[in-house]
């Protein structure tokens, strides 16, 4: 067991009040979980004040808390340390209290809007190929080696993911692949770690509920390329706008890659079909099962990202072409009857636009696109219009159902999406709130040929409504629909 006062000097900015100095096995955040061995992080959050909270965990026998505002009373034997930020005090206190175990692996992360999963995924894939130990923090799960644990976000809170690694180095592991949420990186949750590698895929519309401005998301995701170090590399796409905003004022060493133009890394899709796409990165030629030019640009940022780390190419290139699609993306399903459907995690515009792209390159003129989509309540409102306008543009009939409607009433976010779609097209528009009952109608007019894209829910297998998680999988539904039809 640690004392409190080997934690200080890892603090900024402090101020000590009172000369408490307990033996601690834990940090907490949330003063239910405070105790007298732990130390409990006071922070303000979206809903409430952990300062709130600060008389509660002394009365559950808690002695050390770290804050900004100093507590009206503290109890003798206490110590109180106040600092500027404690989000970023939770970090660091996080990093030392797991041994900083991102010193002791190669721990790259992915950031952007869409493709954070896809590539830490594969990357993690391709190591294990490669005969690597490694662990993978990811929005679908996470993973040590072939263990597979529970994720409830994208990026974990500071402590949890700390303790993660700390798992993954006690493992043996030598690369840990993690997604890095905007979310995380306003709210310092990566603060701490040492980064071997960055990645940025694109940036567009999402999360703006948070955030408020695209300029500030904006500024979110350039701090982890603002805070890696020199040692570290910095991979960023050339062909997003923000790509080499990223670069800025960045130590790392930079690297790019590009489906457009010269770069580090440098793509070409050859050919593309329903079965995959035939690539050339950097002169050599690899067939890949992944659809879409979305896909291409993922994978092209995997195999810049092996070669950064030193992986040999021959291998890479190899092992590449034969990974397999990530849980919920581009999922393909196909019934008795000649319909594809295809289960896809797109919940914002830009993943929306790519995925119905995709598919209406690879689908004969002659077939329908039927797409079913809705979108998540509590979560940016300022997608919904246009994730509808998108997909009534590129689909020949569109259902407009629920996501997960959160604590929001469903109907409103139709109603909202709804507003997005031209008068004209309305009559390409179907609005079922029942996703199982979307599903099911879409199968019923769905010809031999024709595809359906079911989008937003991807891997989740659970439906959110007023605060109340049930057990919903689209490829579930969609595979029992599919066995129940019979030749149209
Ligand atoms: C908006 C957001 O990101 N919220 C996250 C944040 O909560 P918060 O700071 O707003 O917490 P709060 O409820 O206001 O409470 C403030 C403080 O008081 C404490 N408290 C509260 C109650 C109490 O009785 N005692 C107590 O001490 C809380 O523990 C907290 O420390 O910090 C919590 C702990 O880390 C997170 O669980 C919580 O995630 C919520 C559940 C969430 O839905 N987050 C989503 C939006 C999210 O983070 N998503 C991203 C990215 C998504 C993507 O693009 O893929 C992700 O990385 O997953
Ligand atoms: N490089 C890309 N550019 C645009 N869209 C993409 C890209 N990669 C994947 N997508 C689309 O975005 C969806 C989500 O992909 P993925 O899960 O890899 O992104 P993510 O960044 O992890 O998302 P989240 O923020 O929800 O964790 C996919 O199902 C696909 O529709
Ligand atoms: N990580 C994203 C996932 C959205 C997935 C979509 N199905 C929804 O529930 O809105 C979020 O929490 O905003
Ligand atoms: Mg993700």
């Amino acid at each position: 067991m640690k004392q409190f006062i080997d934690y200080i000097a890892f603090l900024e900015e402090k101020k000590v009040v009172g000369n408490g100095n307990p033996k601690l096995d834990a940090i907490v955040f949330d003063s239910r979980k405070a105790n007298a061995t732990s130390l409990f992080v006071a922070m303000k959050g979206t809903v409430t004040d952990g300062h709130k909270f600060i008389p509660a965990v002394f009365e559950a026998g808690c002695r050390a808390v770290v804050c900004q505002e100093l507590p009206e009373a503290i109890p003798d034997d206490a110590v109180v340390v106040q600092v500027r930020d404690s989000h970023e005090a939770l970090a660091k206190l996080a990093a030392f209290h797991f041994d900083f175990p991102s010193d002791k692996m190669k721990v790259v992360g992915v950031t952007g809007t869409n493709g954070k999963t896809t590539v830490a995924t594969l990357l993690y894939r391709l190591a294990l190929k490669l005969g690597y130990k490694v662990g993978l923090c990811s929005t679908v799960a996470n993973f040590i080696n072939d263990v597979k644990l529970d994720a409830s976000h994208t990026t974990p809170d500071a402590v949890t993911l700390q303790g993660l690694m700390r798992q993954m180095v006690d493992e043996g592991c030598d690369y840990c692949f993690m997604e890095v949420s905007s979310h995380a990186l306003d709210q310092k949750r990566v603060v701490g770690i040492n980064y071997r590698g960055g990645i940025y895929t694109n940036l567009t519309h999402d999360h703006l509920d948070y955030h408020k401005t695209f300029d500030a998301y904006l500024k979110a995701k350039k701090t982890f390329f603002d805070n890696m170090a020199k040692e570290a590399f910095a991979l960023v796409n050339c062909d997003d706008k923000n790509g080499m905003v990223m670069l800025q004022n960045c130590k790392a060493s930079h690297s790019t890659f590009s489906l457009r133009e010269m770069a580090d890394f440098r793509g070409r899709i050859i050919e593309s079909l329903f079965e995959g796409m035939q690539l050339e990165f950097n002169g050599k030629e690899m067939w890949t099962p992944f659809i879409g030019r979305f896909n291409a640009s993922n994978l092209l940022a995997v195999y810049g990202a092996a070669i950064l780390l030193g992986w040999d190419e021959q291998e890479v290139l190899r092992s590449l072409s034969s990974l397999r699609s990530v849980d919920g993306r581009f999922e393909t399903i196909r019934s008795k009857t000649g319909v594809t459907g295809v289960v896809d995690y797109a919940h914002t515009p830009d993943a929306l636009i790519n995925v119905l792209e995709a598919l209406n390159q690879i689908r004969k003129p002659e077939n329908e696109l039927i797409t079913v989509v809705g979108a998540g309540g509590d979560r940016d409102a300022t997608k919904r219009p246009i994730m509808a306008a998108e997909a009534v543009k590129s689909s020949s009939r569109v259902i407009l159902t629920s996501d997960n409607p959160r604590s929001e009433n469903p109907e409103t976010i139709i109603e909202q999406m709804m507003e997005g779609v031209p008068f004209s097209d309305r009559i390409k528009v179907i609005c079922i709130t029942n996703r199982k009952e979307a599903i099911k109608t879409a199968c019923t007019l769905a010809k031999k040929g024709d595809v359906i894209l079911v989008a937003g829910k991807g891997h989740e297998t659970y439906q959110e409504v007023k605060g109340v998680r049930t057990h919903f999988d689209d490829r579930e539904i969609m595979r029992d629909y599919f066995e129940q039809l019979t030749d149209r």
